[in-house]
């Protein structure tokens, strides 16, 4: 067995938690890998900027050996308030654009620094982050890039639009039902797609944008997945027969890699959390992810819903739902509710016994870390791909119960009447019954696929670092 040269990996992950998390849980399994597979030997650095600087270091404290470099966030961008680095500190989320824009500011400083380093082996940058396309470029890097999506999501969307679903013949109706010609059980609504600007007919920043990024990603190697093959194999393998398309890889659920917190203090909601065990109360988890906006008419209804249902639940939210509604509503919940405003470990939570279902938007780190701890969800999706991963857990494998608008539009609005009525139904009724026994077979599953040695991830992984890394080593016949 010979050791090989120490390589080098470059992470550069997008200015947005939902997106930087992953990439960061994808450095920690990178090492993991080679301590186990001492044939590879490797290092990492992240590259973020300084205001992101102290949460990429607390998330990483526990692997002091990925580097991390902060490249400075480019100042006066109209529109981006002053020391705004994450898409969660805008003020909306109708700034994605410029901000998007705004990072490729960076690329002359990113290259300088690239140049500096230790030779690279490859760069994961987020698929956002269209420009690093061009820097590896240059520096004869190859490039993976990661978008944070699942296969489901990105098949559906591409069957769409490769059929021109909804242009030819034009659809104009936002809630029909059309049928996904490359999935002839799945069927989409134009509205599932209503965040993703990929018609020619709107161009504008936004198109020109995406088709950036869209160009940028089919010059790259390849692509990185953060899910499962046994999760959602048509779906993968319709990525894989695609030979237009950059290779991908499945990896995931990279949310497994996180370790063991050592044991803290525990927070006041795992503290309550632990109370409703011992009432014997189960508990509805609520969360939006990190860029949801909730209307505050809709915010009052959903605070109403989840009081109507009577079921117990934990709402973390960065919003302020007693402003927003009145201390009165705070009063009436005092023991069936818990509303939070802090940043929370959510896998903790979601591990915890209490919670036995997760009323989500279905962004995909949440719905997956969801799967992997079996709990069942409740989908009520609100923007991005959120639609069609709602599709995928609620209609695809069966570990949930979808929300409904009174329109049936994604955008539309949710009754308190219709919230209740799922909450319960999720906590108590059958199908939620039998959404919590698929959610255990799933979870059972995503333990597996990282699995040294026989999982469908782990052997993905080390199939990529033998391409990427072991074949380009100089002596790479003897390996
Ligand atoms: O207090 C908090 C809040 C969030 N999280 C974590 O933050 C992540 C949030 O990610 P996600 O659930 O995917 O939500 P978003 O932040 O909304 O994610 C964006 O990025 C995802 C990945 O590309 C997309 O699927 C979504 O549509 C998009 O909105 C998850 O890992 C959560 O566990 C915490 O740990 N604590």
């Amino acid at each position: 067995m010979a050791v090989s040269t120490n390589h080098h990996v470059v992470l550069f992950p997008y200015m947005a938690k939902g997106h930087t998390i992953p990439l960061l849980q994808f450095g920690r399994l990178l090492l993991s890998h080679c301590d186990k597979e001492p044939t590879i030997s490797l290092t990492v650095t992240v590259f973020t900027t300084p205001k992101n600087q102290p949460f990429v270091s607390e998330f990483l404290s526990d692997t002091p050996e990925i580097n991390v470099i902060s490249l400075p966030f480019p100042e006066n961008i109209s529109g981006i308030p002053p020391g705004v680095e994450s898409t969660d500190k805008l003020p909306s989320m109708s700034l994605f654009v410029p901000f998007t824009r705004a990072t490729k500011l960076l690329q002359p400083l990113f290259e300088e620094t690239l140049k500096n380093l230790p030779q690279v082996s490859f760069i994961v940058s987020d698929g956002f982050l269209w420009w690093t396309s061009e820097s590896a470029t240059k520096f004869k890097i190859p490039r993976l890039f990661f978008f944070g999506i699942n296969s489901y999501a990105s098949a559906v969307l591409k069957s769409t639009f490769h059929h021109k679903l909804f242009t030819e013949p034009e659809i104009k109706s936002d809630t029909e039902p059309v049928t996904v010609p490359d999935f002839p059980w799945i069927q989409v609504k134009k509205c599932d797609f209503h965040d993703i600007p990929s018609d020619p007919k709107q161009s504008g920043p936004a198109y020109e944008l995406f088709m950036d990024q869209v160009m940028a990603n089919s010059k790259s190697h390849g692509s990185l997945v953060n899910s499962f093959y046994e999760l959602e194999s048509a779906f993968v393998d319709y990525e894989k027969n695609d030979s237009d398309r950059p290779k991908s890889w499945c990896i995931g659920p990279l949310c497994l890699t996180d370790p063991p917190k050592p044991g803290s203090a525990k927070p006041a909601w795992i503290q309550w959390l632990d109370r409703k065990r011992e009432e014997g109360r189960p508990v509805l988890y609520v969360a939006f992810g990190t860029q949801a906006e909730i209307s505050n008419e809709q915010l009052k209804e959903l605070a109403l819903g989840l009081e109507d249902s009577k079921v117990n639940f934990l709402w973390v939210t960065r919003q302020d739902v007693a402003e927003i509604i009145g201390e009165e509503f705070n009063d009436r919940i005092r023991e069936s509710g818990m509303i939070v405003r802090d940043w929370v470990d959510q896998w903790e939570i979601l591990s915890h016994e209490s919670v036995k279902g997760f009323l989500s938007h279905c962004g995909w780190n949440s719905a997956q870390e969801s799967i992997c701890v079996g709990v069942p969800l409740l989908a009520w999706p609100m923007m991005a791909e959120q639609p069609l991963n709602a599709k995928l857990v609620v209609e695809e494998i069966k570990v949930g119960v979808r929300v409904e608008t009174q329109d049936g539009s994604v955008q539309g609005f949710v009754t308190r009447e219709e919230l209740s009525r799922k909450v319960k139904e999720l906590i108590e009724g059958d199908t939620g019954k039998n959404a919590r026994e698929s959610v255990k077979e799933y979870s059972k599953m995503a333990e597996a696929a990282l699995v040294q040695g026989t999982g469908s991830s782990w052997k993905n992984l080390d199939l990529l670092l033998k391409e990427l890394c072991k074949s380009r080593e100089p002596d790479a016949k003897r390996c």
